[in-house]
């Protein structure tokens, strides 16, 4: 039986240490501050955004959602992204995606200030990731960093096999786990003989988007089997493994809910306080708890 990575445990001792740098910070007379732009009503994108925004004041982060009608332009959400760039209440700026088919996301995305994009999506940020310099990271994969090292789990060496190759988070997976020192492998929905490439991964990150596709005979015995995908089947939140047959055969296992999606938020939480700390001129061992 495959031991369960507790997401919200550790999501919850990373908000911790997170709250103690925001304390360091205010001393210091930093608050940092975090704004969330919700376009339109989709209930899902509602709920994300609810979360982002209590876990922000939990910690102590001065946290706006800015919410507008799906029908804002283009034009008038890259002109506030602006006036939020030059905003000094706030050093984390987040676009929710994905946004009304009118807008296009890359315009929007690069309209935000580099040093200010938490969610490291931007062209600048995307690069530093890619060079393996500082910048800042994509918060799902750097999660899943983060998750790996709670738990011990070095990945030197190791066969990373990643299915899914989005910019969001397959791309950025694969550069967090090369930088790493793992030997990656990118699958995607063109892969000829998917399980043939997952069956050799001591590593296995599913970012699919299908409800329980990675099955047991899939997964190499005694792995370790991140499961990134969050869809909805019949109103019930599930994985992209077939969680129950998946943990008869992996050495460690994320759940969903309460794998990998608690640790997003929290690497929001403390990308939103790197940027707080990195605008204020403060080295990171300054604030170290
Ligand atoms: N600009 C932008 N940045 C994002 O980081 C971003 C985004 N847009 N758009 C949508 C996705 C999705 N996302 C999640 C965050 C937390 C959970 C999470 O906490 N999930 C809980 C369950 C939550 C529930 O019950 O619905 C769990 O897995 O246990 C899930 C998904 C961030 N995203």
């Amino acid at each position: 039986m495959a031991q369960v990575i507790d997401g919200k445990k550790w999501s919850s001792v990373s908000r911790q240490e997170t709250a103690q740098t925001v304390e360091l910070l205010k001393a210091k007379g930093v608050k940092p501050g975090l704004v969330v732009i919700l376009l339109g009503e989709h209930p899902a994108s509602m709920s994300y955004v609810r979360g982002k925004d209590k876990a922000a004041t939990e910690a102590g982060i001065y946290s706006e959602v800015i919410h507008l009608p799906s029908s804002t332009t283009e034009t008038a959400l890259v002109q506030l992204i602006e006036r939020l760039n030059h905003d000094d209440r706030f050093h984390g700026i987040l676009v929710q995606l994905p946004l009304p088919e009118h807008i296009n996301e890359q315009s929007v995305i690069a309209a935000i200030a580099p040093h200010k994009d938490v969610d490291g999506f931007h062209p600048v940020n995307v690069g530093a990731l890619a060079l393996g310099i500082s910048g800042f990271v994509p918060c799902t994969p750097l999660g899943v960093m983060k998750l790996l090292e709670y738990e011990g789990i070095d990945v030197t060496g190791k066969h990373a096999v990643v299915i899914g190759r989005s910019n969001i988070v397959g791309k950025p997976m694969a550069q967090l786990l090369l930088s790493k020192s793992a030997t990656v492998t990118i699958c995607h929905s063109k892969t000829q003989n998917l399980s043939a490439f997952t069956r050799q991964a001591d590593l296995l990150v599913a970012a699919i988007g299908k409800p329980c596709v990675i099955k047991a005979d899939m997964i190499k015995p005694q792995s370790v089997v991140i499961d990134v995908g969050i869809n909805r089947l019949d109103g019930k939140l599930c994985g992209d493994v077939d969680y129950a047959s998946a943990s008869e055969v992996a050495q460690f296992i994320t759940p969903v809910p309460g794998g990998v999606g608690p640790m997003t938020i929290a690497m929001l939480l403390h990308n939103t306080v790197l940027a707080a700390q990195r605008m204020a001129g403060i080295t990171t061992s300054e604030v170290l708890p």
